[in-house]
């Protein structure tokens, strides 16, 4: 074995992570040197950057089910030429039999998710949309129609329109919705200080040439915005729909009067002239390419998580991490509208965050502690909750096991992000009978089963074949579909719970925080409810 050996964890803005030093009897020392994560913080032109509701992590979790969340390495996305271009329309909308209706509103549809995604709708209100002749610009009327419904304020420029029945139906349905469509002349020559999003859907892969009147002039606004954004605090960002409006289809930004967006929204496939765009937030869109289209182009292009309507391509943006932050705004929580046994209230809350759809409303923190007071936490699944306590299970060998011998009080924590809540449960801890460990082992899936069986939980192991190896031995001993046995060092435990505080975000961080904690009255047990400053 080498007596010194590194390894770093790159993760995309980390620049220096954690480096493991492994001394020759492979205990690993983490070295002070280089211990901090250090992060780098970058603004961005547009000040600072809120790349999406997942946070910076998420995206690296291949379950995620943020759209945002997935990213392909740009260098592998393939690129369509402008002709390329053309004939994909020509395809989808002759052989394959779509109608530019329907693919209008899906592009549509995804110019607006990305942008959700990514301008929140509490700080990025005030959109305007600019919409060009083609359909590039009905794709910008479909959007703002969405947007409008996901909260956004809406207001369309729309110059030259199209007399057919399609894009009338579109400014129609704007109409209804009481969106107002301003003129060239009424849109003020400084756009910065009216909208917090300006949309181009201006041209689209069809473009060609200069920029002819009024469009040039709007052009050239968005190019202003660049030097107002050097001189000013808050500025509106641009999302140009397909194709950066004036830019040539393949060769990009070429001409001096070329704006920068700050978001582009490629749709079906990027474009060649997408090559040249270094802003902060790619995206695709268009979620209805059918194979024989991928195959007869040969496309690579990155898979859509979910359901999404849109995913991310490159790298997310640089984030400045101090800038990171929510403005929590829930539903007030008061002393009136709690249940008086906090196992109730608990089995509310949880019944929210299930119906709210959080992925693993169970999921917990665990936190224990040595005698001596050293304190170490994990995620653990809530297996079950009443009013003798709240149930989980492990490994009787690992560390948190030592930890619970030594010392039986622990804590949890519950997050539920989508409901700005999290709950603390702290008491005594007790392992569940083993009837109880070996009724809950035999539900498991087998597999996690077998895993149980063989992972020493919190032990040094030789490397990922010494698990698999083993897991392959029991798999072949078991593949008859007989009892699995549950191990001996493999069960549950339950905590007695003795104080929970139930917190609720709130505006400027003046929080809800309700306590419970246990008092005498009149001999009788009950629950006292305290509210904690925030
Ligand atoms: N799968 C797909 O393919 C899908 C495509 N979709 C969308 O369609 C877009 C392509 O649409 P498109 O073909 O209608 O062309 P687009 O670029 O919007 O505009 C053409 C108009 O601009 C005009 N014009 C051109 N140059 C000009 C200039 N220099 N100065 C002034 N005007 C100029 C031109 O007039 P012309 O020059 O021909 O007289 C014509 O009126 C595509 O990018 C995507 O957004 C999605 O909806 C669905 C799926
Ligand atoms: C969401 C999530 C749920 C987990 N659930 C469990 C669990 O129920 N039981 C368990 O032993 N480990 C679970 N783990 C793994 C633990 O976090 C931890 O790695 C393991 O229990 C070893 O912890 P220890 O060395 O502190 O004892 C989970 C991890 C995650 C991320
Ligand atoms: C090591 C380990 N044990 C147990 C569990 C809980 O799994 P289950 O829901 O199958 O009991 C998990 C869940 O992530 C785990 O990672
Ligand atoms: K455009």
């Amino acid at each position: 074995m080498r007596p010194f050996m590194r390894t770093a964890l790159s993760m995309s803005r980390l620049v220096s992570a954690h480096s493991f030093h492994l001394k020759s009897n492979a205990t690993p020392i983490i070295s002070h040197s280089s211990r901090s994560l250090r992060i780098p913080l970058f603004k961005l032109p547009q000040g600072v950057c809120r790349p999406n509701s997942s946070s910076e992590f998420r995206w690296f979790c291949s379950k995620s089910r943020i759209a945002a969340a997935t990213m392909q390495n740009r260098e592998s996305v393939s690129y369509l030429t402008q002709k390329e271009a053309a004939e994909v329309d020509e395809i989808l909308m002759g052989p394959l039999g779509f109608s530019v209706e329907q693919l209008m509103e899906l592009a549509g549809l995804s110019v607006a998710t990305s942008i959700a995604e990514v301008y929140k709708v509490n700080e990025y209100k005030r959109v305007l949309v600019i919409c060009g002749p083609g359909n590039n610009g009905g794709d910008g009327l479909v959007a703002a129609r969405h947007l409008f419904h996901f909260g956004y304020n809406p207001s369309i420029c729309y110059p030259k329109r199209t007399p057919k029945p399609l894009y009338a139906g579109l400014v129609t349905q704007l109409e209804s919705l009481s969106v107002p469509f301003v003129s060239v002349e009424d849109l003020p020559l400084d756009l910065s200080k009216d909208f917090d999003i300006i949309i181009d859907a201006i041209f689209g892969f069809s473009f060609h040439g200069a920029p002819r009147p009024p469009f040039n002039d709007l052009i050239q606004r968005l190019v202003s915005l660049n030097e107002y954004k050097e001189a000013k605090q808050r500025f509106p960002v641009v999302v140009s729909v397909d194709i950066p409006s004036g830019w040539h289809v393949e060769e990009g930004d070429i001409s001096d009067s070329s704006f920068k967006p700050d978001m582009l929204v490629s749709l079906t496939a990027p474009k060649l002239c997408a090559k040249r765009f270094h802003g902060p937030h790619h995206f695709l869109g268009g979620r209805f390419v059918p194979p024989s289209i991928v195959s007869k182009f040969n496309l690579h292009l990155p898979p859509y998580p979910g359901t999404a309507m849109c995913v991310r391509i490159g790298k997310p943006p640089q984030v400045d991490i101090a800038a990171l932050r929510e403005n929590y705004i829930s539903p007030e929580f008061v002393e009136d509208n709690v249940e008086a046994d906090p196992i109730h209230q608990f089995r509310k809350w949880f019944d929210e965050a299930i119906a709210a759809n959080l992925r693993e409303p169970n999921a917990m923190s665990l936190s224990t502690a040595t005698s001596d007071g050293k304190p170490s936490s994990r995620m653990v699944l809530l297996k079950g909750f009443d009013e003798d306590g709240f149930v989980w299970y492990t490994n009787y060998g690992s560390r948190k096991a030592h930890d619970l011998a030594e010392n039986p009080r622990a804590s949890l924590l519950f997050f539920w992000d989508g409901l700005n809540r999290q709950v603390r449960v702290e008491g005594t801890v007790q392992k569940v009978s083993e009837e109880e460990s070996e009724q809950y082992f035999h539900s498991r899936p087998r597999g996690s089963q077998l895993g149980a069986i063989v992972s020493p939980q919190s032990s040094v192991v030789p490397g990922r074949h010494f698990l698999i190896d083993k897991f392959k031995e029991l798999e072949d001993r078991y593949s008859n579909g007989s009892l699995i046995p549950k191990p001996k060092y493999w069960g549950g435990y339950r905590l007695k719970p003795e104080t929970f505080e139930f917190w609720q975000g709130q505006p400027s961080r003046l929080h809800d925080r309700l306590q419970y904690s246990p008092c005498e009255i009149e001999g009788k047990k009950v629950w006292k409810v305290e509210r904690l400053a925030p």
